[in-house]
């Protein structure tokens, strides 16, 4: 097996009395999509911000192709070739979909892209971005104008701006239709297995999930208490009880009510 991209172990990280991370180890390879989930509170974008430099791990260790991130800023993480997107999405909306885009692109030359030659080169690379992520025809749209889900790819085009190695997605699909969130992550599964990129998410949409994470993990609590294939997740019965057995127990509520009537 090749090497991991991202090596997580042991992380905690408690918030006074709270542990929101308690001893999480897992590995994340090229190509591959591994889902985090688990139910409000489990811990899972205190995991994403740990690995992403936005928030000091507690303890533990992280590396990232190989190299220890322990301290280093979200900048540093970014260059090592770490992309991003956030629940809410996060894009400049007084510029164009294209200028968003260049924006990545002058930010890892220092700010200075904009000017001469590094401006049109980012802009070439800007538009090559968005033919990826089918969104070449909104280049020249400002961003105030763009429906939510478009939006959201924006933010996916703009982490693949950086040519990650690794894509830390929290919540991609959060606020979007269904017919899109599904339409989101297909495009980020292929780009994915396309350029090699291993992708670290998390969804609560279970449809979204089971469709496109080559692994899951499950955490509860701070605490993984599943992880394995989609399918063995699923049967997990600890897994049922906390989470994915929601429907069931309100399969059972309604039942009741129904027999009541
Ligand atoms: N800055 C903070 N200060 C205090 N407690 C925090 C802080 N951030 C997170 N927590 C607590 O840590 C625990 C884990 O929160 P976290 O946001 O990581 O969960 P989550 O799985 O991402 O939840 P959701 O699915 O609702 O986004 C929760 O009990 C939360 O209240």
């Amino acid at each position: 097996m090749t090497n991991a991209l991202l090596e997580v172990e042991h992380l905690s990280k408690s918030y006074g009395g709270v542990h929101a991370v308690e001893d999480v180890s897992f590995r994340l390879f090229a190509g591959e999509m591994l889902a985090l989930i688990g139910p409000n509170g489990a811990g899972k974008s205190t995991c994403f911000n740990m690995v992403g430099g936005q928030i000091p791990v507690g303890a533990g260790r992280i590396r990232i192709t190989g190299r220890d991130t322990i301290g280093l800023s979200p900048r540093q993480i970014f260059r090592l070739g770490v992309g991003r997107t956030f629940q809410v999405a996060q894009v400049f909306k007084s510029m164009t979909v294209r200028e968003n885009v260049e924006t990545v692109f002058a930010s890892r030359d220092g700010g200075l892209g904009f000017l001469g030659r590094a401006g049109s080169a980012h802009r070439t690379a800007a538009e090559e971005v968005l033919a990826l992520t089918g969104m070449a025809e909104f280049a020249k749209r400002p961003c105030a104008d763009m429906a939510y889900g478009d939006v959201k790819r924006l933010e996916l085009a703009m982490a693949l701006a950086n040519d990650p190695k690794l894509l830390l997605m929290d919540e991609p699909a959060a606020g979007m239709a269904p017919l899109e969130r599904v339409e989101l992550m297909a495009l980020t599964a292929r780009i994915a297995r396309e350029r090699q990129i291993g992708v670290l998410f998390t969804e609560h949409d279970m449809d979204v999930v089971f469709a496109h994470a080559d692994r899951m993990m499950v955490l509860n609590r701070g605490r993984l208490i599943a992880e394995g294939a989609p399918e063995t997740v699923r049967r997990d019965p600890q897994v049922r009880a906390v989470y994915l057995g929601e429907g069931l127990v309100y399969d059972q509520a309604a039942a009741a009510r129904r027999a009541d009537a």
